[in-house]
């Protein structure tokens, strides 16, 4: 780059916050890009931006009047998820990633990353998108700035999070901290070199610095490796500030449950990655008289609150929702808020008509699709039509049963936690906690049959603590420690209850032992009824579950003793359990809170192992 056109960039930022235009200007010197544009966040500007990746090929609008002013983007068929093995937790200390983070020394990881962004945007613009996660108007707004080199990556940000102009404004006002969040897809032009419709590099780096609370990003132009706002900050940086400042950064859902006598409570739900978060904060009740409302699908941020009680917060501002099992059916209120349009699709199918379909969307599927390969399909062809992984990406406001808290900066109590993965035996429909430890004993040894969201095998067991294995930006058995000690620092009569919870449990016939989705309201119910202590339980060595008839079937075609089976604790199989855990346990050393260790024991006594 020129003397001038560095000049240029200096002049161009329109910052009053030094710290800002220098890491602007240091950036844009390393990666070379042809312009450096500051993102406003207006609609104007988003309409350009769609209309030139419509002309790049990155999207298709769609013109099936369904979805309207809504987009499709297809990418590259290596960069459909997120890449675990490529991400980088760079403590300073090795001994702070822990066992479950890939760790390099930060500054050799900064030294070859700088040598890799250099020039990497040559050929592209760059943009600044100023960002804030949760309420601008909180009392510490949560600020991010990201430089990418990815329009995509701009309209998607707009959905996902607060940014723009009056982000920035504040930002100025307040001289304030920001997570400087570098991205770039890693595909620099040459001169005249002509582009592709999803420009990205067959090598991945996604990487964390948490003492400096910085990110860089490098190769993948995906969801969870690209709007750093999401995984990258609001959970990997933000789970390393909460470590230090005393609350919870969580992948978990929050949802608004009002009971028929008018009483609310709201519930967090940790689940893994396309387990079903998004389904259940979207749930429609099938038992009378129960209301739900949406608080938040995928990140709650906890903070203890005046009178000691755990208070939520949703940091996003948008759903980056798994596509297939998405259905007029299984989630009409996902479907509902989708097609009010303003969204953009990755890797789904197209209709003949100019919409998108997926797998499960309709009972019937349409007899042609054009597939996310861009191949022809039909309902004979064999395959999915739609990624396993595909997405859509929807502005929360646009869900009808949001909750008015949402916009709360300080966010809403929290009454009940749930834990929960997807688990075809062992693991009961739903069981309550003894205790908050035994609950994070619960929640530590959380285990999952692994999916399509991150790249690698589909369907292996792996434990996953709090849903939160690929999210931790630090040791995890320091962060089983700081779960441990919420309940010290909050009111003991304000904690959350804890249930652990399986909707995938499988029956003697090989089908759901539970019908799953707005039939979950009936184990909502008893939950909420155990809290207000209502409803029935029987003592399992494991917990508390509800009796055969404690939880509500009515119009359900399904049998007292068939949940019995559901809630079922086999000896045989919690013997292996017992010893997979252990297993687990083993790989935190030193770092296993003492705690845990002795609910363990604990629990082994009980089931007479
Ligand atoms: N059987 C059954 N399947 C469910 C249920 N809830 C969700 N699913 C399926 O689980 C898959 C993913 O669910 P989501 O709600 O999108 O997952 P998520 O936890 O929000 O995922 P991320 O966005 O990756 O964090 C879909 O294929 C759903 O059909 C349920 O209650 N029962
Ligand atoms: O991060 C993503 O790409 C989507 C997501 O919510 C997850 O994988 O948990
Ligand atoms: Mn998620």
């Amino acid at each position: 780059m020129s003397e001038s056109s560095d000049q240029k960039v200096i002049d161009a930022a329109p910052t009053t916050h030094a710290k800002l235009a220098a890491w602007v200007q240091e950036v844009a010197e390393l990666t070379k890009p042809d312009h450096v544009y500051w993102v406003d966040g207006s609609q104007e500007e988003n309409d350009r931006l769609t209309a030139e990746l419509v002309k790049s090929g990155t999207l298709q609008k769609l013109t099936d009047p369904t979805f309207p002013n809504s987009f499709a983007a297809f990418s590259d068929p290596k960069d459909v998820a997120r890449v675990e093995e490529r991400t980088f937790i760079c403590s300073e200390d090795k001994k702070d990633a822990g066992f479950t983070n890939n760790w390099e020394e930060p500054v050799k990881m900064k030294s070859m990353l700088t040598g890799i962004f250099d020039g990497a945007m040559r050929g592209r613009t760059m943009y600044v998108i100023p960002f804030v996660m949760g309420p601008l108007d909180a009392e510490a707004p949560q600020y991010g700035v990201e430089l990418t080199d990815s329009a995509y990556v701009v309209t998607s940000m707009r959905i996902m999070a607060r940014i723009g102009d009056d982000v920035l404004r504040k930002m100025e006002t307040e001289d304030a901290f920001f997570v400087p969040a570098l991205h770039s897809v890693g595909a620099p032009l040459a001169d005249g070199q002509e582009d592709v419709a999803w420009p990205c590099n067959a090598e991945k780096w996604i990487v964390h610095f948490p003492e400096e609370r910085s990110i860089w990003s490098y190769g993948s132009g995906y969801g969870g490796n690209a709007l750093l706002g999401k995984k990258c900050y609001a959970l990997r940086i933000a789970s390393v500030m909460a470590r230090d400042e005393g609350w919870l950064a969580e992948h978990m859902l929050i949802l608004k449950l009002t009971n028929p006598e008018g009483k609310s409570y709201n519930v967090a739900a940790a689940f893994p990655s396309a387990c079903g978060k998004t389904n259940l904060a979207l749930l429609d009740p099938t038992i009378d008289g129960w209301k739900a409302e949406t608080l938040g699908d995928d990140i709650n941020w906890m903070r203890i609150g005046k009178e000691g009680e755990l208070r939520g917060v949703n940091p996003e501002y948008g759903l980056f929702g798994v596509a297939p099992g998405t259905g007029w059916s299984t989630n009409p209120n996902a479907m509902r808020a989708i097609t009010k349009g303003n969204s953009i699709f990755t890797n789904v199918a197209l209709t003949d008509e100019g919409g998108v379909w997926w797998e499960g969307m309709t009972d019937e599927a349409p007899a042609h699709l054009t597939d996310w390969l861009g191949n022809d399909w039909t309902p004979d062809s064999g395959r999915p039509a739609a990624h396993p992984n595909s997405r859509f990406c929807t502005p929360i406001s646009q869900v009808d049963m949001l909750a008015q808290e949402y916009y709360s900066p300080d966010g809403v109590e929290i009454h009940a936690i749930l834990f929960g993965g997807r688990r075809k035996t062992t693991i009961p429909l739903v069981t309550q906690a003894r205790s908050w430890t035994n609950g994070i004993f619960m929640g530590s040894t959380l285990s999952s049959e692994t999916t399509a969201a991150a790249a690698g095998a589909v369907g292996v067991v792996r434990r996953d603590p709090m849903a939160m294995l690929p999210f931790i930006g630090y040791n995890a058995g320091d962060y089983l420690n700081h779960w441990d000690s919420i309940e010290s620092k909050a009111n003991p009569e304000r904690l959350p209850k804890i249930f652990l919870v399986n909707w995938f449990r499988r029956n003697a016939e090989g089908g759901f032992a539970w019908p799953g989705f707005g039939d979950n309201s009936r184990v909502l119910k008893w939950a909420i009824d155990r809290i207000e202590g209502k409803a029935d339980a029987v003592e399992t060595p494991i917990g508390f579950v509800p009796t055969g008839d404690s939880i509500d079937l009515t119009g359900l075609d399904m049998t007292p003793a068939e949940v019995e089976a559901a809630v079922a604790v086999d000896k045989d199989e919690w013997d292996t359990e017992l010893a997979s855990i252990e297993e687990w346990y083993a790989k935190f050393g030193e770092a296993l809170p003492v705690s845990l260790r002795g609910e363990l024991d604990g629990l082994k006594e009980r089931l007479g192992a």
